[in-house]
């Protein structure tokens, strides 16, 4: 079996094309996959450090307005096409699967048109522009959510949840712990920004730290996102906090294991967290970017708190009082914690990886 993945930009993209490639190598161990990507997103460094073999092409997004950056997306795409077709073509792949993401685009069409299966999948209720362009071509759509069935050819989706749930249900919270070398029974909380981290979020916890540390019995695991590791840092350093309770990180890369043991997430709104908190059962503050396409972060979030689920903070109304308010009104109450657990657990799709893989099956026996 011979196996195209491509999927990037940022790491909501890209670990649930991971997610895929590790249930195709649990299934089939001598499994080939090949992983399409570009060099300038999060995958050219992901991808590598999981061992599956990376190649890149260029490519660029569309501008909303009319631009002459749009008239080089355009070229870079027909290049792109080009140089996946001779990838495709020599690695002799037996299917395609897009998770999202504009290099998704040249690389997906570029098998629909050699006549390889395709999946693509979609993460969010509402599509990105890449899957929208490509579901005209591709033989197979699978969607998180039921909701984002109305967007596409109706005879080609299949719902079938976000395969990082899977890999997250299947996380050691042990090992989660020891990493961030955590003994003892303490809760654990974790701020987060999605993959890349957030500065509203940064500014408004870095602020609320003071009233933080007195909680005892939390750590808070504190992910600043890469860019911004170096900054916070010094502004950790100059406001001279002990930080007793409080560890910091540029990245977490065993996200996994760690939400395992997570009581409590404070994060933005990103659609392949979501699936994971709810796979987990794992109560949420959610803070939606505003900086998205369509505010989509926000109907992901807005979805989890119809639930019962999660806390919706938006980030016009986040400050360091309101967020330590959210915290404290959650952590605080048994009952309410206890309650937003068994409401994530009821929205989890556990099994998506198993969906998608048969769905992958039925397209290769096609
Ligand atoms: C700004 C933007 O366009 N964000 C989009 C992007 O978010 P983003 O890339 O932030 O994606 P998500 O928040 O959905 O997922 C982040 C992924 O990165 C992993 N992770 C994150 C931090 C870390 O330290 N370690 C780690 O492993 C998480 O476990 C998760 O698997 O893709 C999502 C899924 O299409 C969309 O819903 C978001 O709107």
């Amino acid at each position: 079996m011979r196996i195209i993945l491509t999927g990037g930009g940022t790491g909501g993209h890209i670990y649930p094309a991971l997610a895929i490639a590790k249930e195709l190598r649990e299934r089939h161990p001598d499994v080939e996959i090949l992983y399409i990507g570009s060099e300038t997103g999060l995958e050219a460094r992901l991808v590598p450090k999981s061992g599956i073999p990376f190649e890149s092409i260029e490519i660029s997004g569309f501008r909303r307005s009319l631009s002459f950056e749009n008239v080089k997306t355009v070229y870079r795409f027909l290049k792109g096409v080009r140089r996946s077709r001779s990838l495709i073509r020599s690695f002799s792949a037996d299917a395609v699967i897009g998770t999202g993401g504009y290099v998704c685009g040249p690389v997906v069409y570029a098998a629909a048109k050699q006549g390889i299966p395709t999946l693509i999948h979609e993460q969010n209720v509402i599509p990105g522009l890449t899957n929208k362009f490509l579901a005209k071509y591709v033989s197979r759509i699978a969607v998180s959510f039921t909701g984002s069935a109305q967007y596409f050819p109706t005879d080609k989706v299949v719902v079938t949840g976000n395969p990082r749930a899977t890999e997250v249900a299947k996380a050691d919270p042990t090992r989660g712990r020891s990493s961030l070398a955590l003994s003892g029974s303490k809760r654990l909380v974790l701020v987060v920004g999605g993959s890349r981290g957030a500065r509203a979020i940064n500014e408004a916890f870095i602020e609320a730290i003071p009233q933080l540390e007195k909680q005892r019995n939390t750590h808070f695991v504190y992910v600043t996102g890469e860019v911004h590791y170096e900054q916070v840092k010094q502004m950790l350093e100059q406001s001279g906090q002990t930080m007793g309770n409080i560890s910091v990180f540029p990245y977490i890369y065993n996200m996994p294991e760690v939400l395992a043991t997570t009581e409590l997430i404070i994060n933005r709104a990103g659609a392949s967290f979501l699936a994971e908190i709810t796979s987990l059962g794992i109560p949420s503050i959610l803070i939606p970017s505003p900086y998205v396409t369509n505010n989509h972060q926000e109907k992901n979030a807005r979805w989890l708190e119809g639930h019962g689920a999660a806390a919706v903070l938006l980030e016009r109304d986040l400050t360091a009082n309101s967020l330590v308010t959210e915290i404290e009104q959650i952590v605080h109450v048994p009952q309410r914690l206890q309650l937003m657990k068994q409401a994530a657990k009821k929205l989890g799709e556990p099994q998506a990886a198993d969906k998608i893989y048969e769905e992958i099956q039925k397209l290769m026996r096609r």
